[in-house]
């Protein structure tokens, strides 16, 4: 038997003390028996924590949690009898702060978890009786469930409470009513976002922020914005704000709310506390898509990563809310996996993550140092997500990388080898797309395969010329590659999609120097730029060092035309060499190189 949520901190023998709780029973026909009850609050005063019980219809005590997790792995779907039922649970909780009443997020929770019951307990000063408060669904009326509260009453009368009645009458309603939603329909989601001056359009960046919501699997009920130069330490947005959130919440029957900005872990709670739903920032939602698309070993680390990183600060806390709220966006692992809840695990497996995205990086450096030694030129495709990147690595390689209309479609980079017209042959690498605002927690979480960018001699940054945004995002493609130190690396600006632009839009595009306009998808432009690329390498010079036998000393007379010779020493097998030469003239001399440099 296991206790949910986070444990962290709390004593092996009070651990036990909680697992004891599973072997409690309940008499049918009773909600809770004083026994119970007691034990869940004197456990919860040790541990200064929500102590929470799932009870089944035979009075077993199925599940344990404590704490406040907003992503615990609570009953999941198998113990929900039917779509269109109660979910044959209840629930039971603690109120450590001496208030019983239910909140917006216990209302919230008993209606999407269907719960049979939804009740809190506290404990009062100095012998008074507990006093208890509780919700069930009283009513279904077009669709929609209406919740009954009571309460605070003692807990001995909350003992006596005709739990089989309410139970019989429940479930008479669910029989006789259709639901408008089936349970664990998609996330109806609000989306809300600060109106900044010197930031993006607040509306292109919640358009944004809607396709990313999409992606996710959810839909988008309503758009919030507000103007507001600095966010609100609190709640990021004003306090009126929040109140028009929580009518647009009942109106359009919404079950998140979606900020376009990372929230810190205080205001996320406190906007959770005040709303009663699920809270999560355009940060959860990009690592959600993420762990939705993570495919390799690497990927899935990099990502897991990410979202621990992001999740450890926001555990832990007062109440025990989101736990109840169930799954979906924000919940999930790569793989379908629930994330870690308990703050020790996770650090644990933070570390072990580390450890072997470490040994990753050493492969990956391996397999670099073979490339370079081999002389092939390294081309990185950057651009921000969408832009056709897989597309025009497929076209110019028959690399088969899935391309798609979605956002993050590829995560995984893919290296692969062309010839350029001037036959020499170069390896292109396709990379994960940026986006604005992208989390750093990701970034750093995917230095590993960014690498590939890093050590790239040439970077294609490819942009989407026909989305109406295309230079902010060129802009926040250019912040990421600062973050990542490749800012200064030489680029070509290859304008994709010129099958969708007109022949007037075409030449305004090309203002920079080193760019061109291409049709990934319709293959015009892409001769051009295998050209472009020709004459950039070959302006190019690298390094190299040589060991000359002296019987060779033609050689010598030759480097001092094509090369810059750095430095000479004579050696008892030959003369060393450093020198630095155009890339296309390296080939001539690699019988002699001893050791490659980038
Ligand atoms: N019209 C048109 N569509 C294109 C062109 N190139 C790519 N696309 C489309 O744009 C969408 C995105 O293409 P991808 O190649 O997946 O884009 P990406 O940059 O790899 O995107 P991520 O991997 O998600 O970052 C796909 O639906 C492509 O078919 C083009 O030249 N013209
Ligand atoms: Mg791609």
């Amino acid at each position: 038997m296991n206790i949910h949520g986070d444990t962290g901190g709390i004593k092996k023998g009070l651990l036990a003390q909680l697992e004891q709780l599973y072997q409690f029973n309940v008499p049918t026909g009773q909600a809770i028996t004083a026994e119970l009850a007691q034990a869940m609050l004197s456990l919860s005063m040790l541990i200064e924590r929500e102590v929470a019980i799932y009870l089944n219809r035979r009075g077993k005590v199925t599940q344990v949690a404590v704490g406040d997790l907003r992503t615990v792995d609570l009953p999941s779907t198998d113990s929900r009898r039917s779509e269109k039922r109660l979910s044959g649970i209840r629930c039971i909780h603690t109120h450590p702060g001496g208030d019983s009443r239910l909140s917006g997020i216990d209302i919230s929770a008993l209606k999407n978890m269907r719960f049979d019951l939804m009740a809190a307990i506290s404990a009062l000063p100095a012998g008074d009786e507990p006093e208890v408060s509780f919700g069930f669904i009283s009513d279904i009326d077009d669709g929609q469930m209406h919740v009954r509260t009571a309460g605070p009453l003692s807990l001995s009368e909350f003992t006596r409470l005709a739990f089989t009645e309410l139970l019989l009458q429940t479930d008479r309603l669910f029989s006789k009513n259709e639901l408008a939603e089936p349970l664990l329909q998609t996330e109806r989601v609000i989306l809300v976002g600060l109106d900044q001056t010197g930031k993006w359009a607040i509306d292109d960046s919640l358009s944004e922020l809607g396709q990313l919501a999409e992606t996710a699997g959810a839909e988008v009920a309503a758009v919030i914005r507000q103007k507001k130069d600095r966010p609100d330490a609190a709640l990021f947005i004003g306090k009126g704000k929040v109140q028009e959130i929580a009518v647009a919440r009942q109106e359009h029957n919404a079950n998140m709310i979606v900020f376009d900005d990372e929230l810190t872990p205080s205001q996320q709670r406190n906007l959770e506390q005040a709303l009663g739903v699920k809270i999560i920032d355009r940060t959860a939602l990009i690592l959600d898509i993420f762990a939705q698309r993570a495919k390799s070993h690497e990927g899935k680390l990099q990502v897991e990563l990410a979202q621990l990183r992001y999740h450890l600060p926001r555990l832990g806390g007062q109440g025990l809310v989101l736990s109840r709220l169930g799954g979906g966006i924000g919940t999930r692992g790569p793989g379908e996996t629930k994330l870690e809840v308990d703050k020790r695990r996770i650090r644990s497996r933070i570390s072990d993550i580390e450890q072997q995205i470490e040994q990753i990086k050493k492969h990956r450096e391996i397999h670099r140092k073979n490339r370079i030694a081999a002389n092939l030129p390294a081309i990185a495709l950057v651009g921000y997500t969408n832009a056709g990147k897989s597309t025009l690595l497929n076209q110019l390689t028959s690399a088969g990388v899935l391309a798609e209309d979605k956002l993050f479609a590829t995560l995984d980079p893919t290296t692969r080898r062309t010839t350029l017209p001037s036959g020499l042959d170069v390896l292109l690498t396709d990379t994960v797309g940026f986006i604005q605002k992208l989390p750093h927690q990701l970034i750093s979480a995917f230095r590993a395969t960014l690498e590939e960018v890093v050590h790239a001699d040439l970077l294609l940054h490819v942009i989407d010329a026909s989305h109406p945004n295309h230079r902010r995002q060129m802009e926040a493609v250019c912040q990421v590659l600062g973050e990542l130190q490749a800012d200064q690396k030489p680029a070509i600006l290859v304008f994709n999609k010129s099958d969708k632009l007109t022949a007037a839009e075409l030449p305004g595009l090309l203002r920079e120097q080193h760019s061109i306009a291409v049709s990934a998808a319709g293959g015009a432009g892409l001769d051009g730029l295998l050209q472009l690329i020709d004459a950039f390498l070959a302006k190019q010079t690298a390094a190299m060092e040589l060991l000359i036998p002296y019987s060779d000393s033609g050689i010598l007379a030759k480097l001092h035309e094509t090369a810059v010779i750095k430095c000479t020493e004579y050696r008892d097998d030959g003369t060393y060499v450093k020198i630095e030469l155009p890339v296309e003239r390296q080939k001539d001399y690699l019988t002699y190189a001893i050791g490659a440099e980038a």
